[in-house]
């Protein structure tokens, strides 16, 4: 059995400790942390009784804990994986693995000196049954050589006055690592568009249009809309020279009625990728290892740096990343 400790008990902390709970087998939460005490001990009474750690750095040492998921605000999560890294203890991060590249560099280069893979990011798309199938159509050879990734990504709402920068390095940073894994290779150009702002999100340069450009040629767009109001909307179409292949969102149940056909969006991503979660979730505790790389992480994050330059000056930006490290190949 493998005793987790949570770092960040808000919405997907809890979220996490509910299915690590209840729907992933070989799991049990031992322990949580949140800077707020009365939202852990919540998220500690639903999962059995956890201990609640008032010191997140005495979760990563404590013998009772196995392995930590760190689930806190993004710009947290850094020191985190560090202390995870150097007590040798497998951590999942959520995404993104930090908002720099300098970051991200940090934590490579503390894997490499631990000398194994230890960090896996919450890239959960990749456990999505809809994208995986789209993954698995395009190797089939199903639409021909790829061309084009159209890629649709709505938030009812954000954080009023939310960076820029922000939706790139939180939002759309799902979509460069969508695209990097459908398309096997890397993205080697970015230009980002962004449109009169709406007037629903405070200021916040929303929604952007992202145009990639990978190593083959093949194009990925990506509209992000992080204040979209009507629901939450991830849409995919990939194009390739025989053929289409469209991932649309569940659910499949349709309503018809006064003259309407409709189906019932999710108010945000737990019900939209809720199977996707527990596949990770079951992934990364059985150490089956297709969970996303400290590598993976580094490449969106570098990516997404690209793309809020180019968003800054306007300009397409290209997109070097550094030769993949010995323990990632
Ligand atoms: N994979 C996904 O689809 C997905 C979905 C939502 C959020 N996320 C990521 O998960 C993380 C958490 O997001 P959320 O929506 O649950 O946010 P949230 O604000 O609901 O929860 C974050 C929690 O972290 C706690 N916290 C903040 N700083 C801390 C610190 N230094 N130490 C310990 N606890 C701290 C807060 O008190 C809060 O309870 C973010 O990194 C976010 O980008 C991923
Ligand atoms: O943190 C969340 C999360 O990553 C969701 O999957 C994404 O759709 C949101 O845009 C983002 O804010």
């Amino acid at each position: 059995m493998k005793r987790v400790g949570i770092i960040g008990t808000g919405i997907m902390g809890a979220d996490h400790a509910r299915l690590l709970t209840t729907s992933v087998s070989g799991a049990i939460v031992a322990g949580v942390h949140d800077l707020d005490p009365v939202r852990a001990a919540e998220v500690a009474m639903h999962s059995g009784g956890a201990r609640v750690f008032g010191n997140p750095y005495e979760l990563i040492v404590d013998d009772d804990i196995d392995a930590v998921l760190v689930a806190s605000s993004d710009d947290t999560h850094e020191e985190y994986v560090q202390a995870c890294i150097t007590a040798g203890k497998p951590v999942l991060c959520e995404k993104p693995l930090a908002p720099t590249v300098e970051a991200c560099t940090r934590i490579l280069d503390a894997e490499d000196r631990a000398g194994s893979r230890l960090v896996s990011v919450g890239f959960m798309r990749r456990f999505d049954p809809g994208y995986a199938q789209l993954r698995r159509m395009l190797r089939l050879g199903e639409i021909g050589a790829p061309l084009i990734l159209h890629c649709v990504h709505r938030n009812p709402a954000a954080v009023p006055g939310l960076p820029g920068a922000s939706v790139i390095t939180n939002s759309a940073v799902h979509e460069l690592d969508i695209t990097r894994w459908l398309f096997a290779e890397e993205i080697t150009e970015v230009s980002v568009h962004a449109p009169r702002a709406t007037s629903h999100g405070g200021g916040t340069p929303d929604p952007q249009i992202l145009l990639l450009r990978t190593a083959s040629g093949a194009i990925a767009d990506v509209e992000v809309f992080v204040n979209a109001r009507y629901g939450y909307d991830v849409r995919a179409e990939l194009v390739g020279e025989l053929g289409t292949v469209t991932l649309d969102g569940p659910p499949p149940t349709v309503l018809r009625r006064s003259g309407m056909d409709g189906r019932a969006l999710p108010a945000d991503w737990r019900p939209r990728f809720a199977e996707a979660y527990r596949l990770e979730l079951q992934d990364w505790v059985d150490g089956a290892a297709n969970t996303a790389t400290a590598w993976d992480g580094f490449a969106a994050t570098f990516v997404a740096a690209a793309c809020v330059r180019a968003l800054e000056t306007g300009t397409p930006q290209q997109v070097t990343l550094p030769p993949v490290p010995k323990l990632y190949r």
